[in-house]
């Protein structure tokens, strides 16, 4: 984690200002709200569906605020975000608390690993409300909540927003719902920095590689295995820390990067420059089908019609 003395930014890169962190209960989001608190924030609220996670979190925050000597008051807000009602009631709470909103980083999300065939309708719909529309809930019930507060767009003007996404790029093999999901994220960065900078408002995203994260505890024991490996093929030969991704979200959010806008971060170590294919072959090849791209198997299915342009 960043922190005070550690901190890559001054102390006050967020001077005063108040900050919802999704998915702030733990891994990236925790360690982003962190580097909020450790950048001088007024208030952090971390948002997420386990309230006794956010609590735990909370105390953590608290805790070392305190320790290290910062004055920023921090608020667990139960909150799902494939839900747009438990997303508004979410977002209303947080502007009682704190009377406003500067930042949002919508970084709740997930996914699980699964051969594209085999994910079941229920499993897409879970994936994709969770990663495309749950971002697009929180955006949509942050921005109408601003507008609400006062006239004119006001309480608008300087929302910054970061999106955390993933190492899409080359697809998501074996996660073909969340990389779907992803790309949209990223669409819709890119759109609402046009449509919404009108009202002064920034949002870009973060892309990280292979994060050494508690989410990662979530996969099968056969990911995890396979994970160092894959990590440690990426051009910088290890995977990040979620500090690492919390300092270029607070860059983001920062007066820093006041002319960046529909910007995509990648914070992997160069990973998505070589990533596809060395993560197809950790997927073997199934036994009974070969590569469709193997010789044998073109010259069957498409020889004659080769031979036959050719003449
Ligand atoms: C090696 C490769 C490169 C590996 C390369 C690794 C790169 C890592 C890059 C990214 C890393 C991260 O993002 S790490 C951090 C992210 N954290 C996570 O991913 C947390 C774990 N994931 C999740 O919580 C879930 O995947 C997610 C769907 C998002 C939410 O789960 P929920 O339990 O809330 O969903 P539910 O609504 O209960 O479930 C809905 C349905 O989803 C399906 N479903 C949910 N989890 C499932 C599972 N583990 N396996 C099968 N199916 C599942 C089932 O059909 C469920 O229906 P039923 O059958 O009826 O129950
Ligand atoms: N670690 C990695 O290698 C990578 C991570 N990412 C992405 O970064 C983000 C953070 O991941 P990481 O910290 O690693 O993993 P975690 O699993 O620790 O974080 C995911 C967070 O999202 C929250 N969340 C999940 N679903 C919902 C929901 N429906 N409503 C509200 N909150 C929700 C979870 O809280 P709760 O369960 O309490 O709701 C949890 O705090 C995720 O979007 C992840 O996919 C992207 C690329 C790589």
């Amino acid at each position: 984690m960043v922190g005070r003395g550690s901190s890559v930014y001054a102390n006050d890169v967020l001077g005063g200002e108040v900050v919802l962190v999704t998915g702030g209960g733990s891994g990236i989001g925790l360690a982003t709200a962190w580097a909020a608190v450790a950048g001088g924030a007024a208030g952090v609220a971390i948002a997420g569906r386990k309230g006794h996670r956010l609590e735990a979190a909370a105390e953590v925050l608290v805790e070392r605020g305190e320790a290290e000597g910062y004055d920023c008051r921090i608020l667990p807000v139960v909150m799902d975000i494939r839900h747009l009602a438990s997303v508004e009631s979410g977002i209303a709470t947080v502007i009682d608390v704190f009377g406003r909103i500067d930042v949002v980083v919508n970084n709740a999300g997930g996914q699980y690993v699964s051969p594209a065939e085999d994910i079941s309708p229920k499993g897409w719909r879970a994936v994709v409300d969770t990663n495309l529309t749950g971002t697009w809930n929180v955006l949509v019930g942050v921005f109408a909540a601003l507008d609400a507060a006062a006239p004119d767009k006001a309480a608008l003007r300087g929302l910054r927003c970061v999106n955390v996404v993933a190492d899409m790029w080359a697809g998501m093999p074996h996660m073909a719902h969340s990389g779907a999901a992803r790309a949209g994220v990223v669409n819709l960065t890119h759109t609402l920095a046009v449509e919404w900078a009108r009202y002064g408002i920034r949002i870009n995203a973060v892309a990280p590689g292979i994060i050494v994260s508690s989410g990662l505890d979530s996969y099968p024991a056969p990911v995890r295995a396979a994970l160092p490996s894959i990590a440690a093929a990426c051009p910088t030969g290890r995977g990040g820390t979620e500090s690492e991704v919390a300092a270029a979200i607070i860059f983001l959010a920062s007066s820093g990067a006041s002319y960046v806008n529909g910007a995509v971060l990648r914070v992997d170590g160069g990973s998505s420059l070589r990533k596809g294919i060395e993560l197809s072959s950790f997927f073997p090849p199934h036994p009974a089908i070969p590569p469709y791209h193997s010789a044998p198997f073109l010259a069957d299915k498409y020889g004659a019609f080769i031979q036959a342009s050719r003449l």
